[in-house]
């Protein structure tokens, strides 16, 4: 907890990329902010803008409802209902100062949900859409397609939508990862064919003692890579690895924070090292931010991709399965702290 009150420098070379440069460039640019920071933003990263703010106009009126409807879709951690609303986080035994929403992808149906290494079973996990707003799941813009034979309506779910997204945006930055390592740019592709990711609506409302709390505690992301968007109430902070310092990510218009997750940590054999980071709450005014975290299929064997390890750099992971891993997360709770969450450290060599 003293962690808290650090003081953040005031110097930040907290790298954004533009992402509509040069190939070339932006990949030199992302070996660099990846080997630096774990972490960098993006601009010209061709998410469409008026979707992101549609889907955050939607995202305040579902946490503006009162706390007993929101507790309706309540999430059941450890069971088969694990997204939904909740305030919770899994394998933290603190708590932040925020309330969540977390969705998983419209394709996602199974996932490794145990915590038992010798269990090899996947299953089907429950989830439920709010029923208000209306244009949480489905958007009001309606695309209105007109051909010389027919009319065709398209309804598009607000969160399966930013999903589709996201998903189009995570392939993109996972090719531009493998090059600026030094591999074939779908490389990684691979491992991604029946990813488990998910989305996270965060909101911290305005809090009366902040120095006392965090909005979302120190940690890092256990996926590949996470998307995140912050508003510009701020508070994101990126603990910076050569020096140990808690660097404010500046909120940057229409930009996403992109962080390693421990499992580019891995497959890149810590060249890559994921980002830890927190954020802050403040008195005066309520935060949102929305993070989408890019997680392999749950059956992909994890281990250092091969091209990146030799007899001079040996791997510094043995193999573990994603699923098993990203299952110890969603069991270890408070519900069970007996569990001990599988971390990286338990795969060093
Ligand atoms: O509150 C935030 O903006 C950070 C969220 C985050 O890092 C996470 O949910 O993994
Ligand atoms: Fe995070």
């Amino acid at each position: 907890m003293a962690d808290c009150f650090a003081v953040s420098t005031q110097a930040n070379d907290f790298p954004v990329i533009d992402l509509s440069g040069s190939i070339a460039a932006v990949v030199a640019e992302i070996a660099d902010a990846c080997e630096k920071w774990g972490a960098f933003q993006v601009v010209n990263h061709g998410m469409p803008l008026e979707l992101h703010a549609k889907f955050e106009l939607a995202m305040k009126k579902f946490f503006a409802q009162p706390t007993d409807e929101k507790r309706k879709l309540r999430k059941d951690i450890g069971g088969v209902k694990p997204y939904d609303y909740g305030y919770e986080e899994f394998a933290k035994n603190v708590n932040d100062w925020k309330e969540v929403f977390d969705f998983p992808l419209e394709k996602q149906t199974a996932t490794s949900m145990s915590y038992d290494l010798e269990d090899t079973t996947a299953r089907e996990l429950i989830h439920s859409w709010p029923e208000y707003p209306s244009d949480f799941r489905y958007l009001s813009s309606i695309l209105i397609h007109l051909s010389i034979f027919f009319l065709t309506i398209l309804r598009m779910e607000a969160c399966v939508q930013y999903g589709q997204e996201m998903e189009k945006l995570s392939f993109k930055l996972m090719e531009l990862i493998s090059l600026s390592l030094g591999l074939p740019r779908q490389r990684l592709n691979g491992f991604f064919k029946d990813h488990t990711s998910m989305g996270r609506l965060i909101h911290c409302p305005p809090c009366p003692t902040p120095q006392l709390v965090l909005g979302t505690h120190e940690h890092t992301d256990v996926g590949a890579l996470t998307i995140l968007s912050q508003d510009s109430a701020g508070g994101l902070e990126a603990k910076r690895t050569f020096d140990g310092k808690w660097i404010p990510v500046k909120f940057v218009p229409d930009a996403y924070v992109i962080n390693m997750g421990d499992m580019l940590e891995v497959w890149s054999n810590k060249k890559y090292v994921s980002l830890v980071h927190r954020a802050k709450v403040n008195s005066e005014r309520e935060r949102f931010s929305i993070p989408f975290f890019f997680n392999p299929a749950y059956y992909v064997v994890m281990e250092p991709i091969e091209e990146l390890t030799n007899e001079q750099n040996p791997a510094k992971y043995r193999a573990f399965n994603w699923g098993k891993y990203y299952g110890s997360r969603k069991y270890g709770n408070f519900k069970n702290p007996e569990i001990d969450v599988l971390r990286l450290k338990h795969f060093k060599v």
